[in-house]
């Protein structure tokens, strides 16, 4: 006996399974079934199809004519982190810039500060309120980064509580250590650099990934090829903040370092884009970003997908740069700025942003884990058509309902 069956599904949209990410062209395929069903056992999915009554279970979900699908991957956020950073957005109104509000000690240092201040309870309590927004929103794996210790016991600390959220909620997750993502006030950049490489060696036992901010006045190219050739002696898969406000070749770099995923890429040189099609590198776009510093330049989607790119989207949930945990909202700005199709976008939020953080590829294939969100929508392109409000209805973790939208209360 099965233990659940889902029925009545108007539409199943599956991504398609490959061994590495879809990359081109291939990003635009997405197989739609109509009038589904889903049958679980043990949390895993038996049967994924076209509806039939060959199937028995003890439960049976009536998805009532609603459409289904993988649960979302957010493969880039800084989702553990002290305080909040809302007197920036006057000064960034008034134009003051994102990386001069750094140079002045505040924006990621200020969340340093507080994120020091922080018990690790504190840290946990804070975080585990954005997760269950993001899996009230149909994302059921996250990466996670530090950054904001900028210390071995803080780092530590960051990576500690993100460990931790993965025990606590029904959800994968992949950490990624951020030491080198600013420079602490008053150090020397290399001196500080030398620190987080030797700090490798411990944070390799907390974190899946190695991550560096390369940007003007934060560290260089030199200094970010130092970091991943490092993480890549010990053994550690390389990701890198690459050409988010200046084209400084981060994404040329995040290749020659096999870099699982290039991150942001706003100002991404041709090279760079054009050598995608050849490597393993993901490139993780973060449109979010770019809309909440209220900039015009996206990221050049439209350029990486046609020059056989593979490309993922991601919300970068941070307290500085974009402070949402809706992961349909970043659809909704991929359509309208990165110019994508909703096929693409399916397929950058499910099995090419599982690739970009080496997690299962959310394909519902057999054998697969039962990670599922039932949509209250008619179909697949209506999710980033109909913006900023929440379309999940149902999030099935491991083949158990973990949400369920309330309704009022009149
Ligand atoms: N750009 C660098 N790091 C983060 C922002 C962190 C912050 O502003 O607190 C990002 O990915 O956008
Ligand atoms: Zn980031």
């Amino acid at each position: 006996m099965n233990d659940i069956i889902i029925r009545n599904i108007k539409s199943l949209i599956l991504p398609k399974k490959s061994d590495g990410p879809l990359k081109g062209r291939e990003m635009d395929e997405l197989e739609i079934v109509d009038q589904a069903m889903i049958v679980i056992k043990d949390g895993v999915i038996v049967y994924r199809g076209e509806e039939n009554d060959e199937h028995e279970a003890s439960e049976i979900i009536d998805a009532g004519g609603m459409i289904a699908s993988p649960a979302l991957v957010d493969p880039h956020t800084h989702v553990v982190h002290g305080g909040s950073r809302e007197h920036e957005m006057a000064l960034k109104r008034q134009g003051v810039d994102y990386l001069k509000i750094l140079e002045q000690g505040g924006g990621i240092l200020n969340t340093v500060e507080q994120t020091r201040k922080a018990t690790h309870q504190e840290l946990l309590d804070k975080a585990s309120k954005n997760i269950t927004r993001m899996i009230q929103h149909g994302v059921l794996t996250v990466e996670s980064k530090s950054g904001y210790g900028l210390d071995r016991e803080n780092e530590l600390k960051q990576l500690e509580v993100s460990r931790e959220i993965s025990k606590k909620f029904p959800i994968t997750m992949r950490h990624t250590f951020l030491g080198p993502h600013a420079i602490p006030k008053g150090a020397d950049g290399e001196a500080f650099l030398d620190e987080m490489i030797e700090l490798l060696d411990e944070a390799k036992d907390y974190a899946d990934f190695a991550d560096i901010f390369c940007e003007t006045g934060v560290f260089t190219i030199e200094q970010s090829r130092r970091y991943m050739e490092a993480a890549n002696e010990k053994g550690m898969r390389v990701k890198i903040h690459a050409d988010e406000i200046d084209p400084l070749g981060g994404l040329e770099l995040a290749i020659e370092q096999d870099a699982i995923s290039a991150d942001h890429l706003v100002a991404a040189s041709d090279a760079g884009k054009s050598m995608l099609q050849d490597s393993g590198t993901v490139a993780v776009l973060l449109p979010g970003t770019t809309f909440y510093l209220g900039k015009d330049q996206y990221a050049d989607a439209r350029g990486m997908i046609e020059q056989g790119g593979a490309v993922s989207l991601a919300t970068d949930y941070n307290p500085g740069s974009c402070v949402t945990d809706n992961l349909q909202m970043i659809m909704a700005i991929a359509s309208l700025k990165l110019k994508m199709t909703p096929n693409e976008i399916w397929n950058a939020v499910t099995v090419n942003a599982a690739h970009a953080i080496d997690a299962e590829s959310g394909t519902l294939e057999a054998g697969d884990r039962a990670d599922i969100v039932l949509w209250e929508a008619p179909n697949h392109e209506y999710i980033p058509y109909h913006y900023g409000v929440n379309h999940a209805h149902t999030v099935i973790a491991e083949g158990r309902v973990v949400y369920e939208r309330p309704g009022l209360t009149l």
